[in-house]
């Protein structure tokens, strides 16, 4: 036991909200079969889909695996019938030796069937070996193709990571979909050549099997229904799991782990969770065993009676001895065929529920497929919000409001306000990231839903508060691998946001691969990162949003961004989100936010000196007073009134908290 578990401190009481996954409601679960029935009646549907995905991927694997299918079947069917000679043939009166030489063709024929069936096995397991790999990374690929095509506040709706989450997992089992079809139509085939031998034997026996296999097929079909369903509802729950795993050993906040010394802590809520989802699942499984139970001793009477009336039969000199023996091997291949259908019809079936799961989100990418206009537009000369207002889904009240403004090319307007004030989702808004729930944003004039979405991201630049760092060469982190311009583009863009010198020091200059260093690559610094994230978005033509940009930046990185501002703004619109009140001077106007509404604009001498909420932050920003401290010539013992002595490009100092300055 770790220090921090033999701590005596009593455990925290539960808190009034758990991080936890909400789970969105999920249509496609609703009118999903429930019944053995209903789940029976979809396999053919699903072994023509798990057959259609193979057919995407490979045609001629797929017509060479029913083929062999086709055959094998046929040669089962061969076999039987010389089972059923060669019996006859021996069982005759007559000379042993004369009777084994009538049998042997039929045996010669067995032996035939046998090994071109062994053959056969041989070749559709090699193909649909082939196949499965194939079809999984298809499906893979046209469920990210389909990712990629969703709106982007598809993320913000409850729902949609659980959507992606099952339909990963129909991914993941697309390819059992066509060795499970494949093993089930061998069933078939085995038992249709079978049940052909059988009711030319006796009409009765093969009711008799049929309602022998019937209860465990139902009670097998039940629990797989049970086990999908139980998987569904604790998905939240292991998503859940999956997020703790990652704060608990991810690199990035390895170090906070440790001096938080949160191990103890995040390790008690994973086995909380875990207790949580074993619970559900161990009723699934209880409530299978039970349905298994049952179907196990039902079937078992039934067998009873038809194993009972193939011995009256022979007793009752209905049947010969001869045909009582290739009964039983016709009724043993049925019989094991069977259970091989309910077996592979549940796994089936229970594959296919992912796979619709799959088939689901790749339709509509989780009910959030864009679906804008197909209008390609040229970079814009003007952005235009009007009117407008966005309210994140399940949100209380609106992030913004009545929002109207524009930013014309070679305008550099600033968002400032408070934290949660609707800088982000506005610039968001802007680049059509977001579509407004209220009123309009135009490119030139053009409503953004009438434009193709790819097709405008391609005039927009983008430095986010938190970017990417991506696993590239530091040439494709700033071109994206979106080569334009040439060289002398990628390295005014260095030149421009001080990545350059970022560059220089690296093993390989632009060929460094950036990335930790186990995975071969050079890490970066933070600041450094930076650089290379606006030179990014320095390198793209278009419309310009930096929000926060110089949050990591020294200060003579800071004002090599701020002075070359204007030169890259010249042509496109630009949009600045920052809190460092100082460097908004650079801008042609400001505007203010306050609550998602626009409560002040204006240029910066014009806001600095008008009373407002920017004069307040501006003044707050400047003011370097300690609250409550004795200023050395204060000797009165009156608390200093704010200073402004400091100059523009402050830094912003955190004040105490109320509780805090309470208590001083
Ligand atoms: N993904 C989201 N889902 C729901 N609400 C959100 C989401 N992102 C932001 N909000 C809410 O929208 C409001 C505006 O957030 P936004 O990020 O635009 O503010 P901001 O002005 O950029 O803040 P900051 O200065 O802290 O970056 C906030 O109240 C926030 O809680």
């Amino acid at each position: 036991m770790t220090a921090e578990q033999t701590s005596d401190t009593p455990p925290p009481a539960p808190p009034a909200e758990e991080y936890r996954f909400q789970q969105g409601k999920l249509a496609a679960l609703e009118g999903r079969p429930t019944s053995p029935w209903v789940m029976a009646r979809r396999l053919p549907q699903l072994v023509r889909k798990g057959l259609a995905l193979g057919w995407r991927v490979d045609r001629r694997a797929v017509a060479l695996l029913l083929s062999c299918q086709a055959l094998s079947a046929v040669l089962e069917a061969t076999g039987l019938v010389a089972t059923g000679s060669t019996l006859t043939s021996l069982v005759a009166p007559g000379d042993i030796r004369d009777r084994i030489a009538q049998a042997l063709p039929s045996i010669a024929l067995i032996a035939a069937a046998v090994g071109l069936r062994a053959v056969l096995g041989i070749v559709i397991s090699d193909v649909s070996s082939r196949l499965s790999p194939r079809i999984s990374r298809e499906a893979e690929l046209e469920m990210l193709h389909a990712a990629a095509h969703a709106e982007l506040t598809a993320y913000d709706h409850p729902g949609f990571n659980d959507q992606w989450d099952h339909a990963d997992r129909g991914a993941d089992v697309a390819k059992d979909l066509i060795t499970e079809s494949q093993m089930l139509m061998s069933c078939l085939a085995s038992i249709i050549a079978a049940a052909g031998v059988v009711a030319v034997l006796h009409p009765v026996l093969l009711p008799l099997l049929v309602l022998a296999v019937l209860p465990q097929a139902l009670a097998r079909m039940k629990g797989a229904h049970l086990q999908w369903e139980s998987g569904r509802a604790v998905s939240a729950e292991r998503r859940t799991l999956g997020h703790l795993r990652w704060y608990i050993a991810d690199r990035q906040i390895a170090d906070q782990l440790r001096s938080g010394t949160m191990f103890g802590f995040l390790l008690g809520r994973y086995r909380e969770i875990g207790a949580r989802v074993d619970d559900v699942t161990d009723r699934a499984i209880h409530r299978g065993s039970r349905w298994a139970m049952a179907g196990s001793v039902a079937g078992g009477a039934a067998s009873a009676v038809m194993w009972g009336a193939l011995v009256l039969l022979l007793a009752s000199g209905r049947m010969t001895l001869a045909s009582a023996g290739t009964a039983v091997f016709a009724l043993q291949t049925v019989g094991n065929n069977l259970y091989g259908i309910v077996g592979y019809g549940t796994r089936i079936f229970r594959t296919g529920l992912y796979v619709d799961d799959w088939a689901d989100f790749i339709a509509e990418a989780g009910g959030h497929r864009l679906d804008r206009g197909s209008i390609v537009p040229d970079p814009p000369k003007a952005v235009r919000a009007e009117r407008l207002g966005y309210t994140y889904p399940d949100a209380d009240g609106p992030a913004l409001a009545d929002v109207t403004l524009e930013v014309r090319a070679g305008e550099i307007v600033a968002l400032v306000g408070e934290n949660g004030s609707g800088k982000t989702t506005l610039s968001r808004l802007l680049t059509g990231l977001y579509l407004p729930t209220e009123g309009t944003v135009t490119w030139d004039a053009r409503d953004v839903r009438e434009l193709d979405a790819y097709a405008m991201w391609r005039h927009t630049a983008v430095v986010p508060q938190v970017f990417a760092h991506w696993p590239l060469s530091a040439e494709e982190n700033v071109t994206l691998g979106q080569p334009r311009g040439g060289t002398a583009a990628l390295l005014r863009a260095a030149e421009r946001s001080g990545a350059g010198e970022v560059v220089d020091g690296l093993r390989s200059g632009w060929g460094t691969l950036l990335a930790r260093e186990w995975f071969g690559g050079v890490e970066l610094s933070g600041g450094q990162w930076q650089r290379i994230a606006i030179a990014r978005a320095f390198y793209r033509p278009g419309v310009l949003v930096l929000d926060e940009p110089t949050s990591a930046l020294d200060a003579r990185a800071e004002h090599r961004i701020f002075a070359g501002l204007r030169e890259v703004a010249e042509g496109r619109p630009v949009v600045l989100v920052t809190h460092r009140l100082a460097n908004v001077a650079v801008a042609d106007r400001i505007v203010v936010l306050g609550h998602g509404r626009i409560v002040q604009e204006g240029t910066f001498e014009e806001l600095s000196v008008a009373p407002g909420l920017f004069r307040e932050l501006l003044e707050l920003q400047n003011d370097r007073s300690v609250p409550g401290q004795r200023r050395p010539e204060d000797a009165t013992g009156r608390e200093g009134p704010p200073e402004a002595t400091a100059g523009p490009g402050a830094t912003a100092r955190e004040t105490p908290p109320e509780g805090a300055r309470g208590q001083e």
